[in-house]
């Protein structure tokens, strides 16, 4: 993941809004997804204020990191499906379709969480893909998620 450039960095300016991967939005989470061998991975440390009950994050903002660490593994690995890097043309652009959540155990606030990223299948327009969150090495949430290329008439 060295010297990598996060997928989300290949986004186009107008479409850099999302509130949790959207380098512009200022009020955002801005999460990075870089390729890790056959993985993706992200990390991103909760502030004090997203928490659930004291010393816990939030389940919601667990949620927004699964899905955009998995639409942004969603267009890393439709651009490896096709041998491509993620400057060349046409340019992937997915929104999530489903995202499924399963919170296996509590959170910790304070500590660096990483998210990791099993690509399940590239077929189409479509990519699912699989992603854990953990915490001090130990995995708390997983995530599914269906990542769908947008047609081109949303675009316009
Ligand atoms: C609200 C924003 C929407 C517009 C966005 C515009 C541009 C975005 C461009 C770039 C993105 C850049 C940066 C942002 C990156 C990430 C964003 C973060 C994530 C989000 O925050 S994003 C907001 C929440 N997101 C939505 O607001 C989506 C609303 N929704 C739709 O816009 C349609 O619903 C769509 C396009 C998803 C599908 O519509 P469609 O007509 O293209 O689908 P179609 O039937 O052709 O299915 C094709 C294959 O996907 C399977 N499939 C479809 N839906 C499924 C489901 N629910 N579960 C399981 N599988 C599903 C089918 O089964 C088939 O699979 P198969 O080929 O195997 O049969």
């Amino acid at each position: 993941m060295k010297n990598q450039k996060p997928i989300q960095d290949y986004y186009p300016d107008e479409l850099s809004y999302c509130y949790g991967c959207g380098r512009n939005n200022e009020y955002g989470h801005h999460i990075k997804s870089y390729w890790d061998g056959d993985e993706t991975v992200s990390h991103f440390t909760p502030k004090e204020y997203h928490i659930a009950i004291p010393g816990y994050v939030y389940g919601g903002l667990l949620a927004s990191l699964i899905d955009c660490h998995g639409t942004g593994s969603a267009a890393l690995a439709a651009y490896k499906a096709e041998n491509r890097q993620p400057d060349t043309l046409p340019a992937f652009r997915f929104v999530t379709a489903s995202l499924q959540v399963d919170f296996l155990k509590p959170t910790p606030l304070g500590v660096e969480l990483e998210l990791r990223g099993k690509i399940v299948e590239v077929k189409g327009r479509k990519v699912i893909t699989e992603i854990t969150v953990s915490a001090n090495g130990e995995i708390t949430v997983k995530g599914k998620v269906v990542a769908v290329q947008v047609p081109e008439t949303f675009l316009k």
